[in-house]
């Protein structure tokens, strides 16, 4: 390698490894300015060496042209709805039937439900290949450019395998006041919501505008079956999913019993508020593949999970 492909190659892994730290771990491990230097100067040494510009170089997030419409996307697996439970007697009403089907030698692990987009990303080798809308859970939208404008969302993996990941894409309350107090300032129509902010700037024909909607994403899952991964189960899958360098929302917690599970749902109806990103319930999951396994599906969703919506805010007139 000669001292241009050598600089190139130690920018990406800089760039790569602080990328990370910042927008996957929510650590910085540098300042921003000496993240946009480092930035600016591999912009510069890809524009002089077109030939040296990676694929998943970060100069490469914002690439895609403007399209017309998104390609239709059929997904490998089915993008699951969850049932909803609206109080406590729902949440021990699910629970009692988990132990009428399989006894009581199970646990729980409860999540926070992100209030954004559901989204698939699809890793050839590694590399993002594809993302896509859930869309009505068997076909979606291909908005891979879009989705690579998100810093969250990893461009290569640790490991070089293939694997299809979903999760939520979201806009954080601070970006979506930003964004309406200058719709506000243009005179242009506010969103209603973060959730509706996000949507709206995923389905922009522009990568450009994704890209400067400074939206993230926490992913919760896989498409099909994870003990092809050697994982038994979905808490250690997002650890597992964690460590190939993807976001997963830290406020998880493993529950042996359902009343560990409803003061879970207490503790995080008051602290709400204090999140950085909205949410609008709680998701339960039977934690082991096998007894997921043995609950099944009905038509519309598993028996081993339900997510638990938090009541309608009162809204202020
Ligand atoms: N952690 C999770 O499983 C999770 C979080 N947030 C969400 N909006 C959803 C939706 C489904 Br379907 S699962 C899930």
């Amino acid at each position: 390698m000669n001292e241009i492909e050598q600089r190139i190659a130690e920018l990406n892994k800089l760039l790569h490894e602080y990328g990370h730290a910042y927008y996957v771990l929510d650590n910085p491990i540098v300042a921003d300015s000496v993240y946009d230097q480092l930035l600016h100067e591999l912009i510069a040494l890809e524009e002089a060496n077109p030939s040296l510009i990676y694929p998943d170089s970060p100069t490469q997030r914002v690439g895609g042209a403007v399209v017309a419409g998104f390609k239709k996307v059929t997904h490998d697996y089915p993008m699951l709805s969850l049932s909803n439970a609206f109080n406590e007697a729902d949440i021990r009403e699910f629970d009692r039937k988990i132990r009428q089907a399989i006894g009581d030698q199970f646990s729980y692990v409860c999540e926070l439900k992100i209030d954004g987009l559901a989204i698939s990303l699809k890793y050839d080798n590694g590399v993002f290949v594809q993302g896509a809308t859930r869309g009505d859970g068997v076909i979606g939208e291909d908005i891979t450019a879009n989705l690579k404008t998100i810093r969250a969302v990893p461009l290569r993996l640790k490991e070089p395998i293939t694997i299809e990941v979903r999760g939520e894409a979201y806009m954080p309350k601070r970006s979506f006041e930003k964004l309406n107090s200058l719709r506000a300032d243009n005179g242009e129509e506010l969103f209603a919501n973060p959730r509706n902010a996000a949507a709206g700037s995923l389905r922009q024909l522009d990568p450009k505008i994704a890209a400067s909607r400074q939206l993230s994403t926490f992913i919760y899952s896989i498409g099909g079956d994870g003990e092809a991964y050697g994982i038994d189960g979905h808490g250690e899958m997002l650890d597992y999913l964690e460590g190939l360098g993807f976001p997963s929302n830290k406020e998880r917690q493993h529950c042996t019993s359902i009343e560990e599970v409803l003061a879970f749902i207490e503790k995080w109806t008051d602290n709400r508020p204090h999140l950085a990103y909205e949410i609008d319930g709680i998701v339960i999951k039977v934690d082991r593949y096998a007894q997921q396994d043995e609950l099944g599906y009905t038509a519309k969703s598993p028996r081993w999970a339900i997510a638990y919506k938090f009541p309608a805010e009162e809204v202020v007139t």
